[in-house]
């Protein structure tokens, strides 16, 4: 099992090259299954949930020839229809999008049905029901969501009680394919949501509204070959915004889009962070001392749940103290046992976590147990005195592409060690 050593202590100064984002990534690749197109993604990210939803296409046929630099061409033109098997969909619960796309192309579709995981139950009723809506008929059976619509799907007007990235993205894929108009109401907003539509419009796809509460689709798509570039991550972005503010240093974001972090940009400048716009991204600097403020994680443009733990490990060593709510996930606090351990002091309360400021953390050896809870423990390490060992790294690898090395290059002291 892989670790990191890590020597906090030391402010970081440098460049750091934002990739494309992995969450617009994964529904795109997945989206390449709708079509007998080829479907060339740019910008893609060399992280471990990518080369998994790879593995997968090739699992169900598609020629994936060897990827050059971020650029990967998909041809689907061979896929044929099988179960998506469950020792990928429990490493990776997004390999649940290729339902939809799978449903609208051969009208039937067997994914294996996603575990729970670190953060949450994180249920599929609102796939099924997006689905269900356009005609399909779904079963749960053997461990497995079972999807048939042998007549094919329909358009439908789909109303979600409350808005889920993965529901809209479903929704929209399959509606893709379904014939006549599809209105999703109370769609997610979030970038990656837009990116996808994006690259399903470029696909051949007729989509309008993605990016807002309502998105209207009109079926029958007839695909055509497609190149689309991906967003770059405003999650890897914001957790190198916080890196820097954790050090006091200072680093440029190439990439990283300001549009996209409103909410946590303003987050940062409220806690004593200096962050601004450059012709190549993202400045981001502290030189004074930080403030505890409060946050709540909320649906896209809130502040986003996935930099939740990131921030709290900012928190931590802040003057005051500091409120942080989780709306979106029920369990997303499993860093705050680990974060205590290097010295912060939290207190949790149901959703709700109070932290008080401390003047400074302590190295300790702490396990990772989600991607971003183990990356909020690489951030404490960095501003923490001595040294941390950071077990179970495998989840970063799925999210961050060579985090240890973009952080040694801008003055971190960072060793990987194998057992
Ligand atoms: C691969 C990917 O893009 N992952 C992101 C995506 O996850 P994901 O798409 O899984 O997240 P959702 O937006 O669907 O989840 C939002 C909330 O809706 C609930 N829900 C969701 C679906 C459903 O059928 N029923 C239901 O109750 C979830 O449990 C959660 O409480 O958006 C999350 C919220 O921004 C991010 O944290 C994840 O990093
Ligand atoms: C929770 C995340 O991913 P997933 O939805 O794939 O678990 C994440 O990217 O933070």
């Amino acid at each position: 099992m892989e670790r990191l050593l890590i020597e906090g202590g030391r402010r970081l100064e440098g460049t750091v090259q934002i990739c494309g984002a992995k969450n617009a990534a994964l529904p795109q690749l997945a989206a390449a299954l709708l079509s007998p197109e080829p479907l060339t993604l740019l910008n893609l990210p060399d992280v471990g949930d990518i080369r998994s939803m790879l593995q997968l296409l090739e699992h169900y046929g598609a020629v994936i020839p060897q990827r050059s630099g971020a650029s990967v061409t998909v041809d689907p033109a061979g896929v044929v229809n099988r179960e998506a098997p469950y020792d990928t969909v429990r490493r990776m619960r997004a390999t649940i999008l290729v339902l939809g796309p799978l449903l609208a192309r051969f009208g039937h579709a067997r994914v294996s049905q996603p575990g729970g995981c670190a953060i949450g139950a994180r249920p599929v009723d609102l796939h099924i029901k997006a689905l269900t809506a356009m005609g399909a008929e779904i079963s749960l059976d053997r461990g497995a969501i079972d999807a048939r619509a042998p007549a094919g799907l329909k358009g439908a007007r789909i109303v979600f009680g409350s808005p889920s990235v993965g529901a809209t993205e479903t929704a929209m894929m399959a509606a893709v394919l379904a014939r006549g108009e599809t209105e999703i109401m109370n769609a997610a907003r979030e970038p990656e949501v837009a990116d996808l539509a994006a690259c399903l419009v470029a696909m051949g796809a007729r989509i309008e509204g993605a990016g807002t509460h309502r998105i209207l689709i009109q079926g029958d798509t007839a695909f055509r070959k497609a190149r689309h570039e991906i967003i770059p991550d405003r999650v890897e972005a914001g957790t190198y915004a916080i890196a820097a503010a954790i050090t006091g240093g200072h680093l440029e974001l190439t990439g990283a889009r300001l549009e996209h972090l409103s909410a946590v940009a303003e987050a940062l400048e409220a806690a004593g962070v200096q962050i601004w716009p450059t012709d190549r991204g993202l400045m981001v600097s502290r030189t004074g001392r930080l403030r505890g403020i409060d946050i709540a994680s909320e649906p896209y443009p809130g502040f986003p749940t996935d930099l939740q733990a990131q921030f709290m490990a900012l928190m931590s060593i802040a003057e005051g103290a500091s409120v942080i709510r989780e709306t979106v996930f029920e369990n997303r606090f499993m860093h705050v046992p680990e974060l205590s351990r290097l010295g912060a002091n939290i207190t949790l309360q149901g959703a709700t976590a109070l932290v008080r400021g401390v003047p400074g953390l302590k190295g300790a050896p702490v396990m990772a147990t989600d991607l971003r809870a183990s990356v909020c423990l690489v951030l404490a390490a960095l501003a923490a005195e001595g040294e941390t060992v950071v077990n179970r790294i495998y989840h970063l690898d799925r999210g961050y592409e060579t985090l240890d090395k973009k952080l040694v290059r801008c003055g971190a002291h960072i060793r990987r060690l194998q057992d």
